[in-house]
């Protein structure tokens, strides 16, 4: 089964680039740029000790692991390699667009300076991604308890016809609103660029409101918690509070992250994932990875959980699919050219051999 949901043309569009490195790759780096702080540098151990350290239930437990990878990712050598890596492998996986994302401002310790972050960055995907046949967005994210968006999405526009498709904010959610990075927002949607914001994850329905209503978010990273708008959950015909009727009407986009929701507390477990209920209600559902090397997964991984809890088949799959690459920041044309060129004979060849 798993091997043929990686064979399906897939679409990841929530992916952070310091959350999927190869643990061999991180102990290479470590040594090479003189990072002493790993828990291990055994690469299985590190390998469980990243899952282990990111389960605990709490977002902000979740984030220290960052730690260290962000720690060896202070070159532009580094970051091409994690750059080219990360293309590899995604490729490998059977996505045939990606978009990945990673906070600038957190590369600049040894001396980088933004520019030549995300220039090293571009490079490791576009290497990557011609050796390996994907194609790579980078999304540039501003960290919401800093004070740098501003910086950053002048970043993004700047190097938008280089590989940088849009600009998120990240890091801990309780305590740090969107609306603090309003101008940041405001600049963007007046240079006709876009943005998605990590909202309605670790606080609730304000969190989202802000997201879309004041800051003008195009799409939602994670928004779980509009849950928490629908009444009636179990019912056959659940009531929709304005919120989340607005959500649903206006296809905003969600980037759904199971296994990521889990180990941060965001959902129970993957059965109870209200992706279940959004998806029977026709929210735009898509389905991503967050962190891989965190939460040990691949997004076939996460297909494959969702196809065990759910009972998904391969119109289903390929619905999230079509959600996703809709929902992507790359012109229409393009993401029509994937459609119809790629996924749906992809999946039209896969539904005729089995079932997943
Ligand atoms: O799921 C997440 N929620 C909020 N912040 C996150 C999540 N996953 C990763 N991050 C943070 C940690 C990274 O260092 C940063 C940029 O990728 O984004
Ligand atoms: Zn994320």
């Amino acid at each position: 089964m798993l091997d043929d949901i990686r064979r399906a043309p897939k679409v990841l569009l929530h992916d952070h680039l310091d959350g999927g490195l190869r643990p061999e790759t991180i102990v290479d780096l470590a040594r090479e740029t003189g990072y002493d702080a790993l828990p291990t540098t055994d690469p299985g151990a590190l390998r469980t000790w990243f899952a282990e350290a990111s389960d605990s239930g709490s977002l902000e437990r979740y984030l220290e692991t960052f730690d260290h990878t962000v720690g060896v990712m202070q070159t532009a050598e580094a970051l091409t390699r994690v750059a080219y890596e990360c293309a590899e492998d995604l490729a490998k996986d059977g996505i045939v667009y990606a978009e990945v994302r990673y906070a600038p401002e957190q590369h600049t310790r040894n001396g980088l300076t933004l520019n030549q972050v995300v220039e090293a960055v571009l490079k490791g995907f576009a290497d990557g991604g011609r050796d390996h046949g994907i194609r790579v967005g980078t999304l540039l994210t501003a960290m919401r308890h800093q004070a740098r968006s501003m910086e950053i999405a002048e970043l993004a526009v700047r190097y938008r016809d280089e590989g940088v498709v849009g600009f998120d904010i990240a890091g801990a959610e309780a305590g740090y609103p969107p609306t603090r990075h309003l101008d940041a927002f405001e600049y963007l949607q007046r240079e006709n660029a876009h943005f998605t914001i990590h909202a309605g994850e670790a606080f609730g329905l304000p969190s989202i409101w802000q997201a879309i209503q004041w800051c003008g978010a195009d799409r939602l990273g994670h928004g779980v918690r509009i849950i928490d708008d629908i009444a009636e959950r179990d019912a056959e015909s659940p009531r929709l509070g304005r919120l989340a009727a607005y959500v649903r009407d206006k296809r905003i986009p969600l980037e759904m992250c199971p296994s990521s929701n889990v180990q941060t507390g965001a959902a129970k477990s993957i059965a109870e994932h209200p992706i279940g209920l959004l998806r029977r209600l026709y929210f735009r559902v898509t389905v991503n990875t967050d962190n891989r090397l965190m939460s040990g997964t691949s997004l076939s991984e996460e297909f494959a959980k969702l196809v065990e809890a759910f009972d998904y088949g391969w119109d289903d799959l390929q619905w999230f699919t079509v959600n996703a690459m809709k929902s992507a920041f790359i012109g229409f044309d393009e993401r029509l050219e994937l459609i119809n060129g790629v996924i749906k004979p992809g999946f039209a060849q896969l539904k005729w051999r089995s079932h997943p």
